[in-house]
């Protein structure tokens, strides 16, 4: 499998083909999509013989593109990641296989396959007959993909696309009203459920959407979040329109709130098991001092507190900085919040005795690996969402006096190519 949607194959020519809608081990007949001189891109015309690590999933909606692994075996899926995560390690960090293979552990599974999911994010567009509908973005596209219903997503939200999409209807007639985006986050521990409907700056009918949405949909909140279609990160103002104005999630021993705007983990319960991976690997003691890098709401910085660190956290995003304070504050424990970009704080935090970092895809910001050999931590845990990225940082840290001492998979997303990855480094220059 590819770190993507296709499965990696040969033509009778030798020449490599990923393959949308085949699985490893299938033997399939092709449609060439795209033929380049070093690699063609294909659709399945005819299963020949099939694979047996190919699975009959649950029937959700053909369309939908956001599980494209569904047809492999979950245990198949496992290896797969495990196999992309030492690829990376191979291709962009220069590793040789061999070390890749004795570094590399096996893949996390997810505690649950299906029904996961505690955030799903609909775009927003008109349909044949010109009414509001709702669905999923296909990957790298502006293509809407309708979804009345989503196995992927935890229990109370599963069916909600279909009411919502009612309900908006109902709500906004054939007028869109500037909405091109609805959030919903669900959790199975706190009861919450939160809609959070994205729109442009604007006049909105805010009381017929309230009225509407909170009798039909029942969520514990409604919020109404204002940015630019183009620009969605940037947040102009969040409006809560009906019930707490945030969403609650129990991770571990601690109770996270979280607003809208604010990145959360989207698998819970494989989220303790990153916290677990990187408390473990740290092996803090009270009076260690702690940066984490790219903090969010303080998924790692309050159990690492917890533990008795002295943790200082450093986050972009002004709504994750207010969460992380709140967030802070009710688990009653002491973190130093520097609401600002990494690469800027991190100069300025001082000798450090541990780090952690957990980047968005793009990974770490030029500058950064420097910074963190001049900070001197004597452990650093990297949690990466992209093999890729994480591999080249991973030779930048090798080349700065680090040595990768673990990187273990975690399965957070079942049914799709993404995989996190922990991985515990250690100085080796003292
Ligand atoms: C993958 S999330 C991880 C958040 C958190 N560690 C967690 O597990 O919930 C990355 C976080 O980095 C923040 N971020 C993105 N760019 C940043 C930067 N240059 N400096 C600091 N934080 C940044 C994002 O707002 C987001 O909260």
């Amino acid at each position: 499998m590819s770190y993507g949607s296709a499965a990696v194959g040969r033509l009778k020519s030798g020449k490599t083909v990923f393959v949308e809608g085949a699985v490893a081990g299938d033997n399939v007949a092709v449609e060439l999509v795209q033929d380049k001189k070093t690699f063609a891109r294909a659709r399945v015309c005819q299963i020949v013989e099939p694979s047996p690590l190919r699975e009959q999933r649950p029937a959700c909606q053909a369309a939908c593109s956001g599980c494209p692994w569904r047809i492999l075996s979950y245990g198949a899926q496992l290896e797969a990641k495990r196999a992309n995560v030492m690829d990376a390690l191979v291709k962009n960090g220069k590793f040789p296989r061999e070390r890749a293979e004795q570094l590399v552990a096996a893949t996390v599974p997810s505690k649950r396959e299906w029904g996961y999911r505690n955030k799903i994010e609909l775009g927003c567009g008109t349909d044949g007959r010109g009414l509001l509908s709702l669905g999923f973005y296909q990957e790298g596209t502006h293509q809407l993909d309708p979804v009345e219903c989503c196995p992927a997503a935890v229990r109370p939200l599963q069916k909600l696309p279909r009411a919502l999409s009612g309900a908006l209807r109902y709500a906004l007639g054939s007028e869109t009203c500037g909405l091109f985006r609805v959030g919903v986050r669900g959790s199975v521990r706190t009861k919450d459920v939160e809609v959070a409907l994205w729109t442009t700056p604007g006049a909105f009918p805010r009381a017929v959407a309230s009225k509407t949405l909170a009798s039909s949909c029942k969520p514990t909140s409604l919020v109404r979040v204002m940015a630019d279609e183009g620009a969605a990160r940037k947040v102009k103002k969040v409006e809560a329109l009906f019930g707490k104005g945030c969403w609650e999630e129990q991770l571990g021993d601690f109770r996270f709130l979280v607003s809208a705007p604010s990145f959360f983990q989207v698998n819970t319960a494989q989220a303790e098991q990153l916290v677990q991976l990187v408390l473990e690997g740290l092996e803090v003691e009270p009076g260690t001092y702690v940066a984490d890098l790219y903090a969010g709401g303080g998924t790692f910085s309050i159990p690492l507190a917890a533990a008795g660190a002295d943790v200082v956290a450093v986050e972009a995003a002004g709504s994750s900085v207010r969460d992380l304070r709140r967030n802070a504050q009710r688990a009653d424990v002491e973190v130093e919040v520097v609401g600002g970009d990494t690469a800027r704080e991190l100069p300025e935090l001082g000798e450090l005795d541990a780090l952690v970092v957990d980047p968005p895809r793009a990974g770490l910001a030029p500058g950064v690996v420097d910074s963190i050999a001049a900070a001197g931590p004597q452990k650093v845990a990297y949690v990466s969402c992209d093999p890729f990225t994480w591999a080249r940082d991973v030779a930048l840290l090798e080349k700065s006096g680090y040595q990768l001492h673990s990187a273990v998979p975690v399965d957070l997303f079942p049914q799709t190519y993404h995989v996190e990855t922990v991985s515990i480094f250690r100085r080796a220059i003292q």
